[in-house]
Parts: structure tokens; C-alpha cells; sequence
């Protein structure tokens, strides 16, 4: 479907936003996380076609994807982080006139358009103007202009911003059946947004794919790794700058902290069963090398030009 090769993007200014990085999208969902500022968005805009990487190529079944911009059109869904639309339209109106752009004909395009505003819960709200939508129905109508061509290869940057846990379980549910057959890609930061729908996910950090994998398999490697303790508030921040911390409340006096490191890192501290949250924080913190094996190191990404 979808290749990324040895991707990098430098901003003006020398910024190197991302950094040699690939990725193959095949069916299924692909959770795409890191944190603010990680890259994320930018190599969604280079899969999209939307940017142009610095250097390395997009392939679109094999062939250069700018030299075949129908084919693209066809084959691609694509929500951007910051999705425009105008405000006079209606969601129907608005989807109308993508589905027109993406060279959807009239008649198919009417009945998708129906049976999507339906599957994202717009059916009674699509004759309204959309300057009247809140922030959830408008991610809701940019998730259905990603579908509006039955893509093969949907790309949805932050989809579940200002959903409800209600609207969010819904567009988990939609995805995982389009998945089957579809690639899925979904880019976040916040791990549950992914943890129970991605069949694999890539963790970016400062530009560079710092792991990949099934969160099962993840998870299962970092067993043994992540640690509860009671830590004297004047004392965190020398255990956070030791291991990664995926979590700190306060208890009393105290702080329990979550924590991930290879052996038991303070002595009172009680081994946790381990989680999807504790591989993505221990990857993305640098004193998870410096404190010993991050967790799941079996599992770091394959070098740059390496598509699977
Ligand atoms: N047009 C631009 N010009 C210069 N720097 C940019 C530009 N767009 C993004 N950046 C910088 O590139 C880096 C990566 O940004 P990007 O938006 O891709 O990250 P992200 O992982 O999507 O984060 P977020 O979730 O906060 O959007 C950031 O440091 C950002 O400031």
C-alpha cells in the first residue's frame, strides 16, 4: 500500500522535525504516538502528499506517490491536525463538495455521504451550517471527509481531539471494522486512544521512530520492569531524572509513584503488571538507556530503510 523510506524533513531555520524514519502501512490499525513536538504531524503530512519530505520517498503501491496524483486521490483519506472548512456549508454541502474535488461521482457520493454522517452520529445535525457545530462535530465531519472516497489508506492526525467518551468509542469501533481491509494510521498522544484498537504501534520521539511493535508483545517485554513506590515529595525529582515516570499522585505526605526500571529501583518498592502507558513513557524517556535495557529493547525499530 503506503511505503515511507528514510524519511527526514528540515524545517527553514535547520530544524530536523523528523529523522530518517520508515514505515510500511498495510491493513490494520497503525498507532502512530509520541509526544508534542515529536514529529508526528509532520510525516503525516509527507504520507499525506500534503508536505514535501526533505529527503526520502513516499511509494504509493511501489510507485513514486507525487508522480501519481489521481491514483493518490483515490486511494487516500487523510484529516489533517488542523482540518479547515467553511462555515456556510452544511456537512452535507461541505462533504458534497470533497467527494466532487476527490472525483467521487454525484450519485455514489450522495448515498456515502448519507450513510457516513450516519456512522459518525451527524445524521440529524448534516442540513445545519457547520459555523454552528461544536469542536466534537467538526472533527466528526473531518473524519467523514477522510472517508468520503472508500480510501484504501486513511490518515487521521489527532481524530479523537474534543470527542466524548462516547463519540470516541464510536470512531474506535468504525475504525476497527474499516481496518480489515483498509491501512489505518492515527496519530496521538495520548495512549488509550490506541491501546485496544492498533494491531501495532510506532513511538516517535525528537524525530525518530524509537520503537515499534505489537503492544502485546510490548507490553509482554517490559514485564517485570514497572515498579509502584512511596517517595518523599523532596525526592522525586532525583527518582525522576533515575527512570522514567509514568505517574505520580500524592498519598498523605507522600507521592506514589509508577515507575519503569529493570530491577527493583528503591527498596520498598512493589513490582507492577505492566502496560502499554509504561513501554510508551520508558521509550520516549531518555534515562530509560541511561537507568539500563529500556523495556522491550527486542522490540526497537528496524533501521532506516526497512519497510515492512
Ligand atoms: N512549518 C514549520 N516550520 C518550522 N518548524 C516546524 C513547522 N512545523 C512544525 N515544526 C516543528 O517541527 C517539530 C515537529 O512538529 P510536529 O507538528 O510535526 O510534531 P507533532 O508530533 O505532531 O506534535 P503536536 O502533537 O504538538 O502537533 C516541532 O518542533 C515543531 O515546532
Amino acid at each position: 500500500m503506503l511505503d515511507l523510506i528514510d524519511i527526514t524533513k528540515v524545517y527553514r531555520g535547520g530544524h530536523r522535525a523528523v529523522d530518517g524514519i520508515s514505515l510500511g502501512l498495510r491493513p490494520g490499525v497503525l498507532g502512530l504516538l509520541g509526544p508534542n513536538g515529536a514529529g508526528k504531524s509532520t510525516l503525516m503530512r509527507i504520507a499525506a502528499t500534503a508536505a514535501r519530505p526533505t529527503s526520502g520517498r513516499v511509494l504509493l503501491d511501489g510507485a513514486d506517490a507525487s508522480a501519481r496524483p489521481r491514483a493518490l486521490r483515490r486511494t487516500l483519506g487523510y484529516l489533517p491536525q488542523d482540518f479547515g472548512f467553511y462555515p456556510n456549508l452544511t456537512a452535507r454541502e461541505f462533504l458534497s463538495y470533497l467527494a466532487a474535488a476527490k472525483g467521487v461521482g454525484a450519485r455514489a457520493a450522495r448515498v456515502r455521504i448519507g450513510e457516513l454522517l450516519d456512522l459518525v452520529g451527524l445524521g440529524a445535525a448534516a442540513d445545519r451550517r457547520l459555523g454552528g457545530y461544536s469542536g466534537g462535530m467538526l472533527r466528526r465531519v473531518g473524519i467523514a471527509q477522510a472517508l468520503v472516497n472508500d480510501p484504501r489508506v486513511i490518515i487521521l492526525d489527532e481524530p479523537t481531539a474534543g470527542l466524548d467518551p462516547e463519540e470516541r468509542a464510536r470512531l474506535h469501533a468504525l475504525l476497527s471494522d474499516l481496518a480489515a481491509e483498509r491501512a489505518v494510521v492515527l496519530s496521538t498522544h495520548i495512549v488509550p486512544d490506541v491501546e485496544d484498537i492498533a494491531a501495532e504501534v510506532a513511538v516517535v520521539a525528537a524525530g525518530r521512530l524509537v520503537l515499534r511493535g505489537r503492544p502485546a508483545d510490548l507490553v509482554a517485554g517490559a514485564a517485570g520492569q514497572v515498579w509502584e513506590a512511596l517517595v518523599d515529595p523532596v525526592a522525586l525529582p532525583s527518582v525522576g531524572a533515575r527512570f522514567p515516570v509514568v505517574r505520580s499522585v500524592r498519598d498523605g505526605e507522600l507521592v506514589r509513584v509508577r515507575l519503569v526500571a529493570p530491577e527493583r529501583p528503591l527498596s520498598d518498592a512493589v513490582p507492577l503488571q505492566a502496560g502499554l502507558e509504561d513501554v510508551y513513557r520508558a521509550a520516549v524517556s531518555g534515562s530509560a538507556s541511561a537507568s539500563g535495557p529500556a523495556p522491550a529493547a527486542a522490540h526497537r525499530a528496524p533501521s532506516p530503510g526497512a519497510p515492512r
